[in-house]
């Protein structure tokens, strides 16, 4: 019998077990046509740490994370998992070897239930159904869903499908997660409530966090290090306290909502 802690947390032995301790990109480049999203970047996320990646808008920190997960390849440079090369491997791959992420828009499968679509992710990772709903419930408990696991995930409101959409990435416990923008669109309660639960995630399910976020009192108030990005170029790295004092990320900052 298997516990609620361990339906949340343990990794099945289908599932390549995953040890990278590192997420490392690598002077990465992502040239669109004419345009340089990202230029340059080298950074990496450490397995126990919640790591911002903050900067204005089209600053490339979306470009950067489909770089981390396989979703985009890189002009030029590396992403390395645990010290090993990426190159050439499918999103599905990268989750496959514990690389998991949200997407800024929930990406839901409107029609199916709420535990529905988390427990395709299970399925699609290899677990029976019976194995996946047990989890995904447990998951949803988690992130205060369970109520509307029957839900037709349509008709949730946009916050929830955000917690979704954690609780479909966290599945099988990954050794990252990569979470866009989580709290857009929410109140300052549920901003509360957010950092609140991220914080725990390291901890609980022993995995590196990179945090999108424009919400700076969520990112001053649950990183680690915050990496910031201008113009798809690396403008400084360091603690929230160091970031906030930095006068280069302030003039990139000026005008910008806090
Ligand atoms: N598939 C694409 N083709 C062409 N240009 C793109 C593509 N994806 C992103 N871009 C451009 O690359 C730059 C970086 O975009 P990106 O979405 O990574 O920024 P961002 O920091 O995530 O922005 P936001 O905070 O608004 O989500 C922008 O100028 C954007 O218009």
């Amino acid at each position: 019998m298997q516990t609620e802690e361990s339906l949340l947390t343990d990794r099945p032995g289908l599932l390549a077990q995953p040890q990278a301790a590192e997420l490392t990109a690598e002077n990465v480049v992502v040239q669109f046509g004419g345009l340089a999203a990202i230029s340059k970047v080298s950074l990496t996320v450490r397995r126990g740490d919640i790591f911002g990646l903050i900067g204005p808008n089209g600053a490339g920190k979306t470009t950067l994370v489909n770089c981390l997960t396989g979703f985009q390849a890189p002009t030029s440079g590396r992403v390395l998992l645990g010290g090993d090369a990426t190159s050439g491997w499918s999103p599905d791959k990268f989750r496959k070897q514990g690389v998991a992420r949200t997407f800024q828009a929930g990406r839901l499968f409107k029609e199916m239930t709420v535990l529905e679509n988390v427990e395709v992710a299970a399925v699609g990772l290899g677990l029976t159904r019976r194995a996946a709903q047990l989890r995904a419930m447990a998951l949803l408990d988690w992130v205060g869903l369970a109520p509307q696991a029957n839900r037709i995930a349509g008709t949730l409101a946009y916050t929830d499908e955000r917690r979704v959409g954690i609780a479909r990435a966290l599945i099988l416990s990954p050794a990252f997660i990569l979470l866009d923008e989580p709290a857009a669109g929410m109140s300052d309660a549920e901003c509360e409530d957010l950092i609140e639960w991220v914080a725990t995630i390291p901890d609980r399910f022993n995995c590196g966090v990179l945090l999108i976020e424009h919400n700076m009192r969520v990112i001053m108030g649950v990183c680690d290090r915050i990496h910031v990005l201008d113009g798809g170029r690396s403008l400084a790295e360091g603690t929230p306290a160091e970031i906030q004092e930095n006068p280069a990320v302030m003039a990139a900052y000026l005008g910008m909502e806090s």
